[in-house]
């Protein structure tokens, strides 16, 4: 069985390196794109930076392939093999990045056999470095990361994320959803505007759970090993095993309150990210 420490360590070294590039566009005008509608949105620096990662890796590992989110908006094909993969999203948060709300994140996750072998969020603005190794435990800037063990869904604070979906049902869908959990009662309802840094909230035991229906691979694929190293579970949102390809997530504290979320919750349907005509966050940029 292979042992991938040195791709992560690698991967935390170039996540280091780009998160400079990142922070030093953030203060800056920034040009934007528009990607599957509206409120998704593209600049220079996702680009960019995808493109530092994606030959940093080449370079040292020439047979890994790669699932890059501005890589397949600009028309390449989504597939994951068994191959070793990164699967990786150079700025999520973009629409943070525009506006410079303090939440972007570089999100990299590796599988091998289609199994997520470790995943990297490094949350630049905060300085937070989010990794986690199959079997290693969660970590944050070094620190082992536990998360809180909640069960009673009335004592939880849920993130989740209003997306870039804006047709009627996907917010209708949406906004139900939120007002139901607010009358189980929940504690609070939370959004950061970026699915990797609001996963890694329940692997620290700040939130306790989160859900989202219509984010991508490259969001959730790093986070969702670092919430299960963290003592997490990490299903579908109707209940099933997780399927990072399936764009319906539900991370949690624990099984009761993962479970409780998955009945109370509806997904808007959306095509899968390994569906080859689905585009959903293609556009031909790039
Ligand atoms: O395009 P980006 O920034 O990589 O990612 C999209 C995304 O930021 O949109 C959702 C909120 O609208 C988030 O949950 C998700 O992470
Ligand atoms: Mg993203
Ligand atoms: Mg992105």
């Amino acid at each position: 069985m292979a042992n991938w420490t040195d791709c992560l360590n690698f991967g935390i070294s170039i996540a280091k390196q780009a998160s400079e590039v990142v922070l030093s566009a953030f203060q800056q005008h920034k040009e934007v794109k528009l990607k599957s509608s509206p409120a998704d949105l593209v600049t220079e620096t996702d680009q960019r930076v995808e493109k530092i990662l994606i030959s940093a890796i080449r370079n040292r590992y020439p047979q890994h392939r790669f699932i890059g989110e501005e890589s397949v908006a600009a028309g390449e094909r989504l597939e994951l093999t068994d191959s070793p993969t990164w699967i990786i999203d150079p700025i999520d948060g973009t629409v943070n990045f525009v506006h410079r709300f303090p939440f972007v994140a570089i999100s990299i996750a590796f599988t091998f056999n289609k199994q997520i072998q470790f995943g990297i969020v490094y949350s630049c603005v905060e300085d937070k470095l989010f990794y986690a190794q199959r079997g290693g435990g969660a970590f944050l800037n070094g620190e082992p990361l536990y998360v809180s063990g909640q069960q009673d869904i009335s004592r939880c604070v849920v993130v989740t994320e209003i997306g870039a979906e804006r047709d009627d049902v996907a917010l209708s869908t949406t906004t139900s959803n939120i007002c139901r959990l607010l009358k189980l009662p929940v504690h609070g309802v939370r959004a950061l505007g970026t699915a990797a840094v609001d996963m890694c909230q329940v692997a620290t035991g700040g939130a306790d759970a989160y859900y989202h229906i219509g984010m991508h691979c490259w969001d959730i694929a790093a986070s969702a090993i670092i919430v299960q190293e963290a003592g997490g579970v990490v299903m579908d949102t109707d209940g099933s095993e997780f399927d990072m390809m399936s764009r319906r997530v539900i991370a949690a504290s624990s099984a009761t309150v993962a479970d409780r979320i998955a009945q109370v919750i509806q997904a808007f349907p959306c095509c899968r990210d390994d569906e080859d005509n689905c585009r959903c966050g293609a556009t031909g940029v790039n």
